[in-house]
């Protein structure tokens, strides 16, 4: 037995890419090119996909992102005058789900899908720590299709660090991360495909 077949969790062979307060782990490609392409379509044909709404400064926003959201049980929350209602997991929603957990040492929830279908799609500045979820916990991202940039930056110092989120792969963020950075996908003029990334994650 090697030392790390002693963990479940292989973060601890990974390097924490922030430089403080909070930590994320690049996992790469914990899935091959034939298991990903698979779960990537069975994504976009079988999730159910809706823009998201929501009322900011009274004007309704509707996104070009789709997002599907699927949970242990059918429960709902209201924000921005909308209420969202989360779904069961479909069986290999939940294959990933124990997969994700396999590599890190975590134990998830909640999904929260999207759906980029060009590179004209993104998600800007943000964190997520919403009220539903557990407080700093983790967040695991499996990416699925196009490669993309994911952008780091430090709430106070501005400090900024970005990596490139490959088909199959699966990122980390977990402990102080949502309250001390935010993060984005910036849109790119770049020809890339379809892309999937499923966040799963702790809720209260
Ligand atoms: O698509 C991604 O990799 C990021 C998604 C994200 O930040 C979110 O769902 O909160
Ligand atoms: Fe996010």
């Amino acid at each position: 037995m090697t030392y790390t077949d002693l963990f479940e969790n292989d973060d601890m062979k990974l390097i924490n890419l922030l430089s403080q307060d909070g930590a994320a782990y690049y996992h790469g490609k914990i899935l091959d090119a034939f298991t990903a392409d698979m779960y990537l379509s069975r994504c976009i044909s079988e999730l159910s996909w809706e823009h998201d709404r929501a009322f900011i400064y009274g004007k309704e926003i509707v996104t070009k992102r789709k997002i599907a959201w699927y949970a242990d049980k059918p429960v709902s929350y209201t924000y921005s005058g909308y209420t969202k209602r989360a779904l069961v997991w479909p069986d290999f929603l939940c294959e990933l789900k124990q997969v994700v957990e396999s590599h890190c040492g975590e134990v998830f929830n909640s999904c929260l899908g999207n759906l980029y279908s060009s590179g004209e799609e993104g998600m800007s500045w943000h964190s997520d720590a919403e009220k539903d979820l557990v407080e700093n916990g983790a967040i695991g991202a499996l990416t699925l299709g196009g490669e993309r940039k994911f952008s780091f930056k430090h709430k106070q110092t501005g400090e900024s660090v970005s990596l490139t989120l490959e088909h199959g792969s699966l990122l980390i963020m977990k402990g102080a991360t949502q309250a001390n950075w935010l993060h984005s996908l910036p849109k790119t003029k770049k020809d890339v495909g379809p892309r999937v990334s499923l966040t799963f994650r702790q809720m209260r």
